[in-house]
Order: structure tokens, then C-alpha cells, then sequence
């Protein structure tokens, strides 16, 4: 297996954890607020490195791996990037190339391109000389998703990446997320949105409380799961791409 997550314990936050992922698939998490899904990205991402267990990727374990040599194999966009300082949207999406630039072997022009490409892929193009501190808070997002998108990085981490966008833009960035797929990228996704998890990824992850409740392929979701996850009665329907659509059964 890529990646390969064995006996994680983190300050019981986290509880016997053990999963692994296929290399090129596109993954969710998904589990009630407070139930580890965010702690988890943090470790995988070598962000929270006092566990215990072993993590691999391509069999080695990620507390081995040189930090630009992880940058190249692994970014994350966490559920909350606060802007600090004045950049403007152009050079802090620039920052996610660093880890292919040397002082001797600069391609300008390709990182360039790069940017600029993915710039446009998330509807920024517009505020490219803008001041990130003066955009809104969606807007901000996308600026952090295309940094982490520019980065080019073989795993791909996102913790809520559609929280607090606008529907378009919510489909944008999965849309985005499975057209990397496609290229071979392998996604990690937080959501909350179970039928956005279904229609796009191909194996949910269910946590809660700290323990992993159930993996399953995203076509065959049982409704007890949620049941057990959520404790909430749900009315399933089927859309038009026979998938199947959850809904809160909502009292008369
Ligand atoms: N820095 C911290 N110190 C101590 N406890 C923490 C810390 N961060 C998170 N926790 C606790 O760990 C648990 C898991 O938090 P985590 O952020 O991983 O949950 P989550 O599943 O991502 O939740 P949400 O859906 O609300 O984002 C929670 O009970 C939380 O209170």
C-alpha cells in the first residue's frame, strides 16, 4: 500500500488507528465536529509528530523523510489559513513553488505559468496584484488552495476545503481535486457533505470519537453507518448519476 497508517494513538485524541491508501485514489473523512479528522491530517502532514504508531509513505516512515523531499511528496491546506502579512494573491500562491526553485536553476517562466494557470482554475485572476488581507474569506481559501495546488506534490491534504465557499466554487475546487486525481494525484479530503463525498471521491473514511467506525467504497454506503455516525434519520434518493443522496429527514 502508499500510504500506511498502523496502531496511531494521539493523547486520546486519536485511538488505534489503522488504515491505508491506495496510491492515485481519492479519499474522504468524514465524522462529527471534534471527532479527529482535522488531528489526523495534522500528523499525516508531519505537522503533530509526538504519536505513537508508525506512518508510511512508499515505505518510509514520514518522520524520515528531509522536509523539501516531503514538501515535494505531500501538502496540506488546513481548515483555517489566516493571512498575516500584506502579500499580494500572486506572490503567496508563488510561495508554494519555493520547494522547486534553486538559487542555480530558477525556472521562472514555468512557475510562472504555473501560477498563473492555476490563478485563473480558481477564479483569482482578477485579484492577482490584490493585497490577500483585503479579500474575503472564500477568497482567501481559494488563494491557500492554489498555493497548495502549485506546489505539485503527489498527496494532496485538504481539511474542509469548500467550507465557506459559494456553491460554484465548492464544485470548483472538487472538480479541481478530481481532474488532479485523474493525473495520479492522491487525495486526503475532510468534508462534511456526505453527497459531495459520495459523488466524488472513491472510499469514505468514517471517524468518530477518535476510532475509525467504517471505510467503505463511496458507491455502497450503507445508511446504517450514518446512522451510527450521526445518530440522524435520513430519506435516501437516487440523482441522475444513480448515486445515492442523502437527506436529514426533516419533521412535519
Ligand atoms: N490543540 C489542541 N489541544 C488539545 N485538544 C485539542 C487540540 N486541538 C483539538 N483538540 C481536541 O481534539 C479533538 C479532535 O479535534 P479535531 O480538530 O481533530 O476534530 P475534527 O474532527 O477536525 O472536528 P471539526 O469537524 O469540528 O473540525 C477535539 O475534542 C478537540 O477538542
Amino acid at each position: 500500500m502508499y500510504i500506511e497508517i498502523k496502531n496511531l494513538n494521539y493523547n486520546n485524541i486519536l485511538k488505534n488507528i489503522n488504515f491505508s491508501i491506495k496510491k492515485s485514489s481519492f479519499n474522504v473523512i468524514l465524522g462529527p465536529n471534534g471527532a479527529g479528522k482535522s488531528t489526523l491530517l495534522k500528523i499525516l502532514s508531519n505537522n503533530i509528530k509526538n504519536y505513537s504508531g508508525k506512518i508510511t509513505i512508499n515505505n518510509k516512515n514520514v518522520k524520515n523523510y528531509h522536509n523539501k523531499e516531503f514538501a515535494k511528496l505531500l501538502s496540506i491546506i488546513h481548515q483555517n489559513n489566516t493571512p498575516s502579512l500584506e502579500f499580494s494573491v500572486y506572490d503567496t500562491v508563488m510561495f508554494g513553488r519555493y520547494i522547486h526553485q534553486s538559487r542555480f536553476n530558477q525556472n521562472i517562466k514555468t512557475d510562472k505559468e504555473i501560477v498563473l494557470e492555476t490563478l485563473k482554475n480558481l477564479d483569482l485572476l482578477e485579484y492577482k496584484d490584490k493585497s490577500i488581507l483585503k479579500l474575503s474569506g472564500g477568497e482567501q481559501k481559494r488563494v491557500f488552495i492554489a498555493q497548495s495546488i502549485v506546489q505539485e506534490s503527489d498527496i494532496l491534504l485538504l481539511d474542509e476545503p469548500t467550507a465557506n465557499l459559494d456553491i460554484k466554487h465548492q464544485i470548483k475546487i472538487l472538480e479541481l481535486c478530481k481532474k488532479l486525481n485523474k493525473t495520479g494525484k492522491t487525495i486526503i479530503m475532510v468534508l462534511h457533505d456526505i453527497n459531495l463525498a459520495i459523488n466524488y471521491s472513491d472510499n469514505i473514511i468514517f471517524i468518530k470519537n477518535g476510532t475509525i467506525k467504517n471505510i467503505t467504497s463511496s458507491n455502497s454506503i450503507n445508511p446504517l453507518i450514518l446512522d451510527d455516525i450521526y445518530s440522524i434519520n435520513l430519506e435516501i434518493f437516487n440523482n441522475s448519476n444513480n448515486k445515492k443522496i442523502f437527506f436529514p429527514k426533516i419533521k412535519k
